[in-house]
């Protein structure tokens, strides 16, 4: 109906401007992409579900997320998907385990910070409706 689709549009507007944020951070850059498998052959046999966050632009565009929430869920699935891969105490995993709780602890700052929680609650209305 009219006014639900004035407010998906509205959550698409600012997750759009979140996601953008986020990417232009040199920090979060390996998470901008899907991870290549020629550089990271056996990434796919480790990770079941990958993310990224120009992946998640593009779900923005289709309309796949409908509240604040589910957006969360792929920014933890980025996050877990780095925890997982990179398990070992060797500088390079820690480093990017460290980027990767930097990123997942950032988004939801900044979703926090920006984000009117009665419009969330909105949003998770229409959604629960459909
Ligand atoms: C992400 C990720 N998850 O597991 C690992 C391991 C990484 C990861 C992947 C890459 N190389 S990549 O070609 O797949 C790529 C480059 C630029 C943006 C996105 C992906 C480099 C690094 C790095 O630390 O330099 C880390």
């Amino acid at each position: 109906e009219e006014i639900e689709e004035a407010t998906l549009r509205e959550l698409r507007i600012f997750l759009r401007e979140i996601c953008a944020k986020l990417a232009r951070n040199r920090t979060f850059y390996i998470f901008t992409k899907p991870v290549d498998e020629e550089v990271v052959p056996d990434y796919r046999d480790i990770i079941k579900e990958p993310m990224d966050l120009e992946t998640m632009m593009t779900k923005i565009d289709q309309h796949e997320y409908e509240c604040a929430q589910e957006f969360l869920c792929d920014i933890d699935l980025i996050c877990t998907n780095a925890l997982e891969y990179n398990p070992d105490r060797n500088p390079e995993d820690k480093i990017i385990r460290h980027r990767a709780c930097t990123l997942r602890d950032t988004a939801y700052a900044y979703i926090k910070a920006e984000m009117d929680t009665d419009f969330e609650d909105k949003c998770r209305e229409i959604r629960d409706r459909r």
